[in-house]
């Protein structure tokens, strides 16, 4: 899976052959409506080419909009979008995939994510119910519906149990990752299985611009705190999904292909446990 990334249009190789952006706009709170379709038309005109969404999120609709009218072609975009709590079970993970492909209005869908592996609710029967879906996931996959399947927030407890009755090894797993919880225990077992790490809340909410290292850190390469936690990301090879509604946010946190960080500058970032919000336990949710 390593390979060199020196700009927006470069990719990673997926477990099954799919190719992903190694970065892409995330819109967690982004609100449905035009702000949710010309942030997509932003982002896109910028050189994005992932965008993330999910059922929750409420925004779908508008997110196919903008991806219509970015004037780029739906095969040169990757769109993830993922199941949410409710919908857990092998019918209803059917109808929650045939429901986001009409909200987003599209063909097919590049990648679908289990939001939560042990979300209140199914809490009784997670493995069972998480086995339901992801059979149902990979029929659609191979129905051409979804061109690769995966996880979210799952630990290796739950990587476990899934294995034991998936067909298709999960192509990614999207976890908290930032400086401040690097989950290497999540990370490295994703290495091992051959599941690409996604970053989600890459800027730790906005809660890591002020930090003293980050700040010095930025200071050694003339960039902004925001770049410099985006391009952590980038050299851990995690694909970071950075949100943002400004167009201005969005090129500045794509301009991370132009400088390195050094072994000692990651080395500094990588020991920041602990100073943001922790990653949300998923045997604790209660969302
Ligand atoms: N699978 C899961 O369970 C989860 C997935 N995600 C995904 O990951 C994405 C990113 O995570 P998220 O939690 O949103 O947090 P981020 O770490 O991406 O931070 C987003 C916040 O930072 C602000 N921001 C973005 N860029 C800049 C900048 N350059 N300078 C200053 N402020 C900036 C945004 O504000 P503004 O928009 O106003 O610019 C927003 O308030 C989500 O949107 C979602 O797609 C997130 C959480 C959970
Ligand atoms: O954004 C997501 O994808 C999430 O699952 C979480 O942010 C979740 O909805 C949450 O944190 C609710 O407080």
């Amino acid at each position: 899976m390593t390979v060199d990334i020196h700009s927006m249009s470069d990719t990673y190789q997926l477990n099954n052959g799919v190719k992903i952006p190694a970065i892409g706009l995330g819109t967690w709170q982004t609100p449905d409506g035009d702000i949710a379709k010309n942030a997509v038309k932003d982002a896109i005109n910028l050189g994005y080419r992932l965008i993330d969404t999910a059922a929750a999120y409420g925004n779908e609709v508008s997110i196919g909009k903008g991806i219509r009218e970015s004037g780029v072609n739906r095969y040169d975009l990757f769109i993830t979008t993922k199941l949410w709590n409710d919908m857990h079970g092998y019918k209803k993970t059917n109808e929650a995939i045939d429901k986001s492909l009409e909200k987003l209005d599209v063909d097919y869908i590049d990648l679908y994510l289990i939001h939560w592996p042990n979300p209140v609710g199914i809490r009784d029967h997670w493995a069972e119910l998480n086995a339901e879906s992801w059979r149902a996931m990979e029929e659609a996959q191979i129905a051409g519906k979804i061109r690769a399947i995966g996880v979210s927030n799952f630990r290796r407890e739950h990587l476990d149990e899934i294995l034991k009755t998936a067909s298709l090894r999960p192509a990614v797993n999207q976890i908290y990752l930032n400086p401040s919880d690097m989950q290497e225990d999540v990370t490295s077992y994703n290495e091992e299985l051959g599941i690409l790490n996604e970053a989600y809340s890459p800027l730790g909410r906005g809660g890591l611009f002020n930090n003293e290292t980050v700040v010095e850190v930025a200071k050694h390469y003339d960039k902004t705190p925001a770049q410099v936690l985006l391009r952590w990301s980038l050299q851990h090879q995690f694909v970071p999904l950075p949100k943002s509604v400004h167009r201005d946010r969005m090129k500045e946190n794509a301009a991370i292909f132009d400088f390195a960080i050094s072994e000692e500058d990651m080395q500094a970032l990588d020991h920041l446990h602990g100073v943001a919000e922790m990653a949300t336990d998923p045997d604790n949710t209660d969302f």
